[in-house]
């Protein structure tokens, strides 16, 4: 499928589907980064396998750990064996590619490494926001060159940690990355944030009940404070959900479409965003029901607008503002001017993309309003980005003529995307 250009598959009728999803990227993540610093072996089941969840493999592994997968695994999902490195390797160098996760949490790990980690990534990845965790980590005593991709951890074996401010306004990630890897700090560590709010609260509490359940003392008790004692990281064995975000598009397409889908294995309790979905989707017109099948969102063919504040769950806002583009009446999306800092501009890139097919997108300070209007086909851009690529097929499922460019960009974090969306659209009624 490459870079070329993907007929979006306009629905034949109400979607009636059960739509498995992938493991979480970022419980995948998490759980690999704890299994390689942990103090014995551990398990990671039903992990994600996707170009970041694989770039971080290929991160740990340059790091010294081993991952062996055991049992059956399909082509979006492993279990993985992890054996963690009896001590951090240098001398090595990491392709974040356009990660978030793997920029973000593994050069604290690179820190401890006994010599120099290069880290580089693709092209727009450089203009993620890095300064604040490098500065961070020279802080804490490391000794960091450069303050954005590209970049060299020269590690020295280990790092003292102790207390440190940043502003983490720009991503959670800055903050996550930091306390992921704390526990094998001499001291720990404190991180003040001060600056506008840090976004996407569910991602630090997965953080830190994550940390937490792999037996690291972790407190977030104060307000823009988390502090991580030393200590060691205990081998476990644990099984990834499933991703929520990545289950917002099938769930758009039963409100396009109205029609009924239904995601297995939703959590009942869970720290991932995508569990705002519930409640972002009724207001939008869904009726939405957990049973122990799973999460069912039945629409009815009728889309309403939404001002919603997403600064805590920003990774669902292009599933909502294609919803938004498609609705019977205008939507705010706010609280979201860290996306810009996303894959692409994400606020850029979707008020383009919907005006470019003819709809009434606006972006404002921090986030977008969009007006409905009646779409015609053409083509939508992916930036590279999953989640713009994802969008643009929702869109597509009621304007005919969609044509998504680049959809293989979908395998950042779901790569059977093309093949689910088909098998989901073929139970319409
Ligand atoms: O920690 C994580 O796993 C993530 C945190 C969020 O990042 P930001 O806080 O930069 O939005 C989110 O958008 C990203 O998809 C995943
Ligand atoms: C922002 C996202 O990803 P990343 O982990 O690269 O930051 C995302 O998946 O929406």
């Amino acid at each position: 499928m490459g870079e070329g250009l993907w007929d979006a598959p306009v629905a034949p009728g109400a979607v009636e589907a059960t739509v498995r999803v992938p493991g979480s990227k970022s419980v995948t993540n998490r759980a690999l980064v704890l299994a390689a610093l942990a103090e014995g072996p551990g398990t990671v089941r039903r992990a994600l396998r996707s170009r970041d969840a694989d770039l971080m493999v290929s991160a740990l592994t340059a790091l010294g750990a081993t991952f062996t997968p055991v049992g059956e695994g399909t082509a979006d999902s492993v279990d993985w064996r992890v054996e963690p490195a009896a001590a951090i390797t240098g001398n090595t160098s990491v392709d974040t590619g356009l990660a978030g996760t793997v920029m973000r949490f593994v050069p604290p790990v690179a820190a401890l490494a006994d010599g120099d980690v290069s880290f580089d990534g693709d092209p727009h990845a450089r203009k993620r926001p890095m300064g604040a965790l490098l500065g961070a980590l020279r802080a804490l005593g490391a000794d960091v060159e450069g303050d954005a991709l590209p970049f060299v951890v020269h590690g020295s074996g280990g790092l003292p940690g102790g207390d440190v401010t940043i502003d983490a306004s720009a991503s959670s990630q800055l903050v996550s990355g930091l306390l992921l890897s704390a526990a094998r700090f001499d001291k720990g560590v404190t991180v003040r944030h001060e600056g506008p709010p840090v976004p996407s609260a569910p991602h630090l509490a997965m953080t830190i009940a994550m940390l937490r359940d792999a037996g690291v003392e972790a407190d977030d008790s104060r307000p823009d404070v988390w502090h991580v004692a030393p200590g060691p990281v205990a081998a476990r064995d644990l099984t990834v959900e499933p991703d929520l975000s990545n289950a917002a598009p099938f769930l758009a397409a039963a409100l396009v479409t109205g029609g009924s889908v239904t995601i297995p294995d939703w959590p009942e309790s869970t720290t991932q965003p995508g569990d705002a979905l519930r409640g972002l989707l009724s207001e939008m017109g869904g009726s939405v029901e957990l049973t122990p099948r799973g999460l069912t969102v039945t629409g009815t063919g009728t889309i309403s607008g939404i001002d919603a504040d997403l600064h805590e769950v920003g990774e669902l806002t292009p599933s909502i503002a294609a919803l938004a583009a498609l609705a019977d009446s205008p939507s705010r999306l706010r609280g979201i001017a860290h996306l810009r800092g996303h894959e692409t501009d994400r606020l850029a890139a979707l008020a383009a993309e919907i005006n470019r097919l003819g709809g009434r997108a606006r972006e404002t300070e921090d986030g977008l309003e969009i007006d409905p209007r009646g779409l015609r086909g053409g083509e939508w851009r992916s930036y590279a980005d999953h989640r713009m690529a994802t969008a643009g097929a929702i869109v597509g499922l009621a304007v005919p003529g969609v044509k998504v460019q680049d959809i293989a960009t979908t395998g950042k974090t779901l790569p059977e995307f093309p093949a689910m969306w088909a098998a989901m659209l073929e139970g319409s009624r």
